[in-house]
């Protein structure tokens, strides 16, 4: 199967179990791959026949930024699970990186994946 990925993508939200986290957007950075057969839109170079990733990063940019989750595991689940329900797509990894939320750490997050390839 082949991969169509988002990298990199900041979004600011509400997410963290304090209560300064509760009051004060942070930043969150996804990384996410999705399984998809390209060959047809490869074949016909129609964007009709793939998944459109502009439209996946929409949904994901709206969802996360009105979201006020306290835990990563959530919002992470909920992000994969949008992308397994409403993308159609077979199997999906979604990297959530809370950047600088532990000291001395220059990452921290949670990987899900979901479905099969
Ligand atoms: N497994 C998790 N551990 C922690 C989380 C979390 O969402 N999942 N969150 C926090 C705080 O909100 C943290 O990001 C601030 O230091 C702590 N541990």
């Amino acid at each position: 199967m082949d991969i169509i990925f988002l990298g990199g993508l900041q979004i600011e939200t509400i997410i963290g179990i304090y209560d300064w986290e509760r009051e004060t957007k942070q930043t969150v950075i996804l990384d996410i791959e999705m399984a998809y057969d390209i060959q047809k839109a490869a074949e016909t170079d129609d964007i009709q026949h793939t998944l459109d990733y502009k439209a996946v990063s929409k949904r994901i940019i709206a969802f996360v930024g009105a979201s006020s989750f306290f835990l990563v595991e959530r919002l992470t689940v909920e992000v994969a699970d949008i992308i397994i329900n409403e993308f159609k797509v077979p199997w999906v990894k979604v990297t959530l990186n809370k950047k600088g939320a532990i000291r001395g750490a220059s990452d921290v997050g949670i990987i899900v994946e979901r479905g099969r390839k």
